[in-house]
């Protein structure tokens, strides 16, 4: 929530403040966050082992970020949707359905362009 006594590098750095324990929130707490982070980090390994190029790079790292910012996306409806009603509900159901699809359609991208990076250079080695 925004102190009306801050100025406007004040509050920028406050936000950035709780920017970055929402960061730690996700990174320390949420499964789905650290499973992407170590699939990200796999291909990180494989980008280093097939010496990718620097726009390959570019395109993983973004692809890698379009799955965490969809899984943050979810985590944050999921922990709404948990607050306004922990009890079973048909809507709540689909609001974390529909969720649930932004990552998976980042992943599904990612899977695509993984690909389109690294099947050409694995069908080289045989
Ligand atoms: N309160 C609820 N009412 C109805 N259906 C629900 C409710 N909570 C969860 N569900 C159903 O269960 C699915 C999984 O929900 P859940 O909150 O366990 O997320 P998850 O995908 O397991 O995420 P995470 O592993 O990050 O906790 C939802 O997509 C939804 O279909």
């Amino acid at each position: 929530m925004k102190n009306p006594k801050d100025g406007f590098l004040r509050g920028r750095i406050r936000s950035l403040k709780f920017a970055f324990k929402g960061l730690w929130i996700l990174v320390t707490s949420e499964d789905s966050i650290k499973a992407q982070l170590f699939i990200a980090f796999i291909a990180t390994i494989l980008g280093f082992v097939f010496n990718i190029s620097p726009l390959e790079w570019g395109i993983q790292f973004l692809a890698i970020g379009l799955v965490l910012v969809a899984e943050a996306a979810n985590s944050a409806v999921e922990e709404i949707a948990d607050f306004i009603h922990p009890e079973f509900h048909e809507k709540i159901g689909k609001i974390k359905d529909i969720a649930a699809g932004a990552p998976t359609f980042a992943a599904l991208i990612s899977l695509i362009i993984a690909s389109i990076i690294y099947v050409p250079k694995i069908a080289l080695l045989f």
